[in-house]
């Protein structure tokens, strides 16, 4: 069956809304990572690609794949920039993903230097994909800045906890006419579920699957599971009862009279 329901991100098409953080596991286990998740974006720590050691994460990554570079490290604005030049430079592409913290306590994003990096770098051309915490001004700014999509974040970098900003990441859903992916703190498959069903239009995971006990099974989990929320989402969910329940066929009420 032809598939119709396309991400698009900055132009660019893509089947798979499962994007793939790489950071928090070996090289030997990327191109199972990517293939098992049925990956078509994976993000790259520029260091990763810029290493003298004779083994680059780049020979890793299965062809056709996109890379997106992130700025990981980034303190402000202005070192998000320039990695992202670099990044470039490197021959990683057009696309970058914003990740700028001052915090290194609870690796919060700093949202007002998010904008100014989405400003330049979206003026230089780059397909931008800032990661934010979940404010509706503040993603009202990336957009009118240039942004491709919109990254907040689930719950801390790392922490598995899942949609512990929900409501946040619904009303970017409800109210922001970019790509809202999903970022952060996704920690299970029925979480990355939820985030698609309530609308998201992707979701970015490492930790995840980085601590999984088989990560490519995991991988796997994920891509079926995300795949199921955008069914059920386009679908149209059932709606929810306030109080009361409601009889399945109407033959319960025949037999009561
Ligand atoms: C901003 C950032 O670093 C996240 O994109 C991370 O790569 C994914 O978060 P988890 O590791 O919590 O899945």
């Amino acid at each position: 069956m032809e598939n119709n329901d396309k991400l698009i991100i900055g132009g660019h098409e893509f089947n798979s809304r499962f994007i793939l953080g790489s950071g928090k596991y070996s090289l030997s286990l990327i191109k199972a990572a990517v293939e098992n998740a049925g990956a078509e974006i994976i993000t790259l720590a520029v260091r990763r690609a810029n290493t003298k050691e004779h083994e680059s994460i780049l020979d890793h990554i299965p062809e056709g794949v996109t890379l997106l570079p992130n700025t990981s490290g980034a303190r402000n604005a202005e070192e998000a920039v320039r990695i992202a030049r670099l990044a470039r430079e490197l021959g990683c592409g057009n696309f970058v993903k914003i990740e700028i913290m001052r915090d290194t306590k609870y690796l919060l994003p700093d949202n007002a230097e998010t904008i100014k990096a989405t400003d330049i770098l979206a003026n230089e051309g780059f397909v931008v994909m800032p990661y934010m915490y979940p404010d509706l001004n503040t993603a009202r700014d990336l957009v009118n800045a240039g942004a491709a999509s919109v990254m907040p974040l689930a719950s801390p970098i790392g922490s598995n906890k899942g949609l512990a900003t929900r409501d946040f990441i619904q009303i970017l859903i409800d109210e922001i006419d970019l790509p809202i992916i999903v970022d952060a703190g996704i920690g299970r498959p029925s979480q990355a579920c939820e985030a698609m069903e309530m609308g998201a239009a992707a979701v970015m995971s490492n930790t995840a699957l980085a601590t999984a006990g088989d990560l490519p099974m995991m991988a796997d989990a994920f891509r079926k599971a995300i795949e199921a929320g955008r069914q059920a989402y386009l679908s149209g969910l059932g709606r929810v009862l306030v109080r009361g329940a409601s009889p399945s066929d109407t033959l319960t009420g025949f037999l009561r009279d």
